[in-house]
């Protein structure tokens, strides 16, 4: 169970990645918490204030970036002051972090001495390349610039030493590379980042040798940790590989039920909650439409029904591989289906923000068969900016999950409205 979890965390970083093509707005305020208060607090506004090499500025626009990012306008002055500070960062994904990061070390390495100056942690290789790839692009007005995989795989010969001047690994190989092999001196390390802190630590061993890591690094090494959550085992973590840090945190937008018009259909059995969904389904593909079941198999059971009915469905799953369930998000963004069939697991933390149907198919519950209100309002929820009117249709087969769904009303203080799937001009009014 543990391991899954990892790997779904890890999965779920990688998928965001993948199919993210925007910033995440927010109108949220960043709390900035500063190593020394009475210093003046640097905000900018524009990437020209920050003073960049002019190949750096170069690589910030041609990716398209014509200003900072809210997270970015806080955290790049303090990374890039000097001397060098210390940076403690958190932000959901989406808002900037990596750009932020990458920026930091392109402005600090000097692509003239070849030898690694910056080390980038990252709990997977396939999240590794994805900063690598970040880092190409925005170095990329730097011909001289290279850059070193360390990754399980990546042999070297012994007692060679590597030329590359940033260096982007996991965990353990950077350990081997830095201590066992000394293909790196990390007496030569001006800039450490840790990415994805909280994805890090759920992985056995991943902490003990980051902060082995660090305590090799010269006292005036600039450190940074970043993490999209700050729970209480990330904060301790934290602490212990950045000393003296600054402090950013940038909270996620509330989600609410306020806008949402919430139903339930009363059955009996699994086969009667496919009938009623058969009945509302040209109703709801008006628009587009999320159902979640709480198991795989499920999921893969209705959707493959669904499409013995004709109806042209995607389907997310765990089974698949992160790049396959990249591409099928992806579609159903582009609205090429109407409907995605899915488990909780696979679209955690996925924003898709067209949909306006959600269907659970199965109510959300967590390992102990209690509600779990806080997927409840995730999977429908929406955030005050993305505000507009949802319909959510609950799906109840048994005295059980009729008790699941009381419960998720009093938590809300919500009430939920019966639907009748056979009252047609019931279910055009709700989807009007
Ligand atoms: N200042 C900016 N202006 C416009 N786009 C930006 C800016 N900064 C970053 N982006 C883009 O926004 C997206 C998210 O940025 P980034 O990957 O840095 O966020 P993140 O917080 O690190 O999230 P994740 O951990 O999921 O990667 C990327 O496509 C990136 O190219």
């Amino acid at each position: 169970m543990k391991w899954r979890l990892r790997e779904d965390r890890a999965a779920q970083s990688l998928l965001n990645k993948l199919i993210r093509s925007n910033l995440v707005d927010t109108t949220n305020q960043v709390e900035v918490l500063q190593r020394d208060p009475t210093s003046p607090l640097y905000s900018v506004k524009s990437f020209e204030e920050l003073r960049l090499k002019p190949q750096l500025l170069q690589g910030v626009y041609a990716m398209g970036f014509n200003r900072p990012s809210k997270i970015q306008e806080n955290a790049l002055p303090m990374m890039l002051a000097e001397p060098p500070q210390n940076l403690i960062a958190q932000s959901q994904s989406g808002t900037g972090k990596t750009a932020a990061f990458v920026l930091a070390m392109l402005s600090r390495v000097e692509p003239g001495n070849k030898y690694p100056q910056c080390l980038c942690l990252s709990p997977t290789y396939e999240l590794a390349l994805q900063t690598g790839k970040v880092i190409e692009q925005m170095g990329k007005f730097y011909p001289e610039l290279k850059l070193a995989y360390a990754v399980r795989g990546n042999k070297l010969e012994r007692g060679q030493k590597i030329s590359e001047q940033i260096v982007i690994g996991t965990p353990g190989t950077v350990l081997d590379w830095c201590s066992k092999l000394k293909f790196i001196d990390p007496k030569k390390i001006k800039v450490f980042v840790l990415d994805e802190a909280d994805v890090m630590i759920a992985t056995q061993g991943h902490q003990d040798q980051s902060i082995r890591i660090q305590r090799m690094l010269p006292k005036d090494c600039q450190m940074l940790l970043f993490s999209a959550t700050f729970e209480d085992s990330v904060w301790k973590f934290a602490q212990k590989v950045v000393p003296d840090p600054n402090i950013i945190k940038l909270k996620r937008e509330e989600e609410t039920l306020d806008t949402i018009k919430q139903y339930y259909v009363l059955c009996n059995n699994r086969d009667e909650k496919f009938q009623a969904l058969c009945n509302i389904y040209g109703a709801i593909t008006i628009a587009q439409a999320m159902i979640f079941c709480h198991t795989r198999k499920t999921a893969g059971w209705l959707a493959a029904e669904l499409s013995k009915e004709g109806h042209q469905v995607a389907l997310l799953s765990g089974e698949m591989m992160v790049e396959q369930r990249a591409a099928v998000i992806e579609r159903f963004r582009e609205g090429k289906e109407k409907v995605l069939v899915t488990t909780n697991v696979c679209a955690r933390g996925i924003d898709v923000e067209q949909v306006s149907v959600v269907i659970n198919f199965d109510l959300p519950v967590d390992k102990d068969g209690n509600p779990d209100n806080e997927t409840y309002l995730h999977r429908i929820g929406r955030t005050g900016r993305f505000g507009k009117r949802g319909l959510a249709i609950n799906m109840v087969d048994s005295k059980h999950s009729m008790n699941i769904l009381n419960r998720i009303q009093e938590h809300f203080n919500k009430k939920i409205n019966k639907l009748d799937t056979d009252d047609l001009d019931e279910i055009e009014k709700i989807t009007n």
